[in-house]
């Protein structure tokens, strides 16, 4: 289990040291539109979730969703205080 931010702070350190087998850094390698459509693909996901399936179900779109959040803006260089100015 881990928090907002510390997933953030993995998934940037992922980014700038490139390991082998990092599903993010080929995310991230594909660029903003692909990680585009997979946000769109995951908030339709966390609605369908919403809607028809369990607390835990829906969890876990949610986290799927912030994750592809996440990895879009590290490839827009944001960082969590970016966002959290607007909340
Ligand atoms: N939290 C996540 C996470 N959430 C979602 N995903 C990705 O998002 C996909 C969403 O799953 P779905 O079931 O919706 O998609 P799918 O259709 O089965 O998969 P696709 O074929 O569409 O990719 C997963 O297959 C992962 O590729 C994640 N990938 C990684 N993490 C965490 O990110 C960190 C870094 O991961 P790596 O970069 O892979 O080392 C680790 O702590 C991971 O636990």
């Amino acid at each position: 289990m881990k928090t907002f931010d510390e997933l953030f702070a993995e998934l940037a350190d992922k980014a700038e040291t490139r390991p082998e087998g990092s599903g993010t850094v080929a995310a991230l390698d594909h660029g903003v539109h692909t990680l585009g459509k997979k946000i769109i693909e995951e908030a339709g996901e966390v609605w369908l979730a919403a809607e028809h399936e369990s607390d835990d179900a829906l969890s876990e779109e949610i986290s799927q969703l912030v994750y592809w959040l996440q990895v879009m803006m590290i490839k827009r260089g944001l960082n969590p205080a970016d966002i959290y100015r607007y909340l």
